[in-house]
């Protein structure tokens, strides 16, 4: 192992003086570089380790070094500049020596970010000490693709499909994102709904390596001090759950780590933002789950959850610390809290902080995207619209605003109007003004004058809606009756299962076609087969907010985005609803399908930076003269790098 302390690095590289293609920021900081070559074997390591250091530096200042923090493409600009967080550097990280790792030999194969396995070429085999520690042939990531698909598939057991992938993403990161992206349609259920969610549920029993950063109540006034032990510094997006509401599942606690780490999985391999960049965090205040609290193999505290001001103070020292420790154009996207911190969360930070709650936002987004592209198929406008909601949590009343606020803008109504086409029920029956008093803040504005209404069925009797949308957590609640009711209002009825996993789905897809025989237009959160029903072929779409996600948050970083504002949800609805093309239409589809996901989160990011600028929002400057251009090339490629 060889350390370089300031002198010797400039000595060694030349850099002092002129400082090569450094910029001032990362000269500034040079004071805190330290230059780490490691290798496992011995003496002939450090030489060997010695050489690396000196190529490495080369390369560094060639911009093409391999380095830990460097992933195919920086995130935004070029060469080394964003390695060194010269746009997310705190006063702070000039304190905090950060390391430039160079990997070689046993430690290379060992290093996720960097491991080609068999695709080591014979050169680099070489160059990094890598003779003898691999079988003789040399595979390409296409063939490693092929063997990696052919073995998934051999699994019966989704879970055990799940448990390959992770392994993957731990062994060879490249080889991980390689599949998910030229296999999304295929590999979405396994690293995302739903077979996360039954992850979740086994993560105890499951666990092999921790994933993400766990923050729990242990660590109260230490929360800084915790996120300086993440490996990578240059954070951009942090997806982060108290556990408490994992998707339809309900409180699954610390286990709902699986969760943040699907999410951002995605973040890299549907929006492009770079592995690196992403920090999955799961804040643990307890659980009230109480099979998981007699569970043996729960990973956990084992205790109730904390609340009230105990809870409170431990979010607030996590808020603070993030952007103490990254800046504050860090994104950080609350999900699958319960609904009674998710509103309070997003209303207490959506000021100070780069905040996005996936629940309430994202998939309002998505929702709205597909309600837009409808119209194409039911005719008319968004306003023709009444809309009923089962279940008035985080999803239901946040799709429920932004379906109201584009009835505005369309129709210069103001949105007290516009909310009484829409109309919700919870677990007491109709939401009705004569409710209002015992109603949570967050149901008050859709507390319409009505009689009481209990059930689902008699509430479609009554209000007539074109569109009803699922968003309860319970599983088979459109019930025949209830789809019946809705064919015999409609000649299109919108039906969307939203609730996650599939377990929880509203109904499904077979039962939509079928019950009202052919006619809806259905669409879930979590997906559905194809569905043959009296000769036809049913393709269900997938209102999933993975569509929204990731090329939003894109969009956020591309403009250096520092506040999140409803108008790059409707923008962001707009761009994913224009992605529908005739051929989805004339399948009955309202989304467009994943496998040209990329391309429509570029779309997204691109629509989602254009606002932020126009809002006067963004901070990267200057502003992009072709936004979706500019999203495409910040992509995280999977493509193995050469490494010399
Ligand atoms: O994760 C998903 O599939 C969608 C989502 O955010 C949820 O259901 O909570
Ligand atoms: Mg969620």
């Amino acid at each position: 192992m060889i350390s370089l302390n300031r002198s010797s690095f400039l000595n060694k590289t030349g850099i002092s003086g002129s400082c090569g293609s450094f910029s001032g920021a990362q000269r500034r900081r040079s004071a805190s570089v330290r230059v780490v070559a490691s290798s496992s074997n011995g003496r002939a390591g450090d030489r060997n380790a010695a050489v690396l250091v000196e190529n490495t530096l080369k390369e560094m200042r060639e911009g093409s070094a391999v380095i830990a923090d460097v992933d195919s493409k920086p995130m935004v600009g070029g060469g080394v500049q964003d390695v060194y967080g010269e746009d997310t550097a705190t006063e702070d990280q000039f304190v905090t020596p950060w390391s430039v790792s160079v990997a070689s030999g046993y430690s290379l194969l060992r290093d996720p970010h960097h491991n080609k396995g068999l695709a080591f070429t014979e050169r680099e085999r070489d160059a990094h000490f890598l003779r003898g520690l691999l079988p003789p042939t040399v595979a390409s990531q296409e063939l490693q693709v092929k063997k990696m698909m052919h073995n998934i598939r051999q699994y019966q057991v989704p879970l055990q499909k799940y448990m390959a992938m992770m392994d993957l993403q731990e062994r060879n990161e490249k080889l991980f994102y390689k599949l998910l992206i030229d296999n999304v349609e295929e590999l979405l259920p396994i690293v995302y709904t739903p077979t996360v969610g039954e992850a979740c549920q086994k993560y105890g029993s499951i666990f092999m390596r921790p994933q993400g950063l766990f923050i729990s109540l242990k660590e109260k006034g230490k929360i800084l001090e915790v996120l300086r032990n993440w490996p990578e510094k240059n954070i951009q997006v942090i997806v982060v759950t108290d556990g408490e509401r994992i998707l339809g599942l309900g409180d699954l606690g610390c286990q709902g780590m699986g969760i943040p780490v699907g999410k951002l999985s995605l973040y890299t391999a549907l929006g492009g933002v770079r592995p690196s960049a992403c920090l999955p965090i799961t804040i643990d205040v307890g659980t009230n789950n109480e099979k998981l609290l007699n569970d043996e193999f729960y990973i956990g505290l084992r205790q109730r959850r904390a609340t009230g001001q105990e809870y409170a103070e431990l979010l607030h020292e996590f808020m603070t610390a993030v952007k103490q420790n990254y800046g504050e154009k860090v994104l950080i996207q609350f999900e699958d809290f319960a609904n009674h911190n998710a509103f309070d969360l997003l209303a207490k930070y959506g000021t100070t902080h780069l905040v996005f709650n996936d629940d309430i936002q994202g998939t309002a987004s998505v929702v709205l995207a597909g309600l837009v592209a409808a119209q194409k198929l039911v005719g008319g406008t968004l306003a023709d619209h009444r809309v009923l909601f089962l279940g008035a949590g985080e999803a239901g009343t946040g799709i429920a605003e932004l379906i109201a606020l584009e009835i505005s803008k369309q129709t210069n109504a103001p949105p007290e109007e516009t909310r009484k086409k829409i109309w919700l029920v919870d677990s007491k029956g109709l939401i009705v003004s004569s409710r209002k008093e015992s109603l949570q803040h967050f149901k008050k504005p859709w507390a319409h004058e009505h009689e009481p209404i209990r059930e689902l069925v008699d509430a479609v009797k009554a209000i007539k809606p074109t569109v009803l949308i699922g968003t309860s957590g319970v599983g088979r609640t459109f019930t025949k009756e209830v789809i019946e009711a809705m064919a015999s209002i409609n000649e299109r009825p919108i039906i969307l299962a939203l609730s996650n996993p599939t377990s929880q789905s509203e109904c499904t897809a077979d039962e939509a076609y079928r019950w009202s025989k052919g006619r809806a237009i259905f669409a879930s959160g979590s997906p559905f087969a194809p569905v043959e029903y009296e000769g036809k072929v049913f393709v269900p779409g997938q209102a999933n907010n993975a569509y929204i996600f990731p090329g939003f948050g894109l969009g956020l970083l591309m403009s250096g985005a520092i506040r999140v504002h409803d108008d790059m949800l409707l923008a962001a609805s707009e761009a994913l609803a224009a992605q529908v093309t005739q051929e989805n239409f004339d399948k009955g589809l309202i989304y467009p399908p994943f496998t040209n996901i990329r391309e429509i989160s570029a779309q997204i990011a691109a629509k989602v930076a254009c606002k932020a600028y126009e809002l006067g929002l963004a901070s990267r400057l200057p502003q992009p003269i072709d936004m979706v251009k500019c999203a495409e090339s910040c992509m995280y490629s999977p493509a193995y790098r050469s490494y010399r």
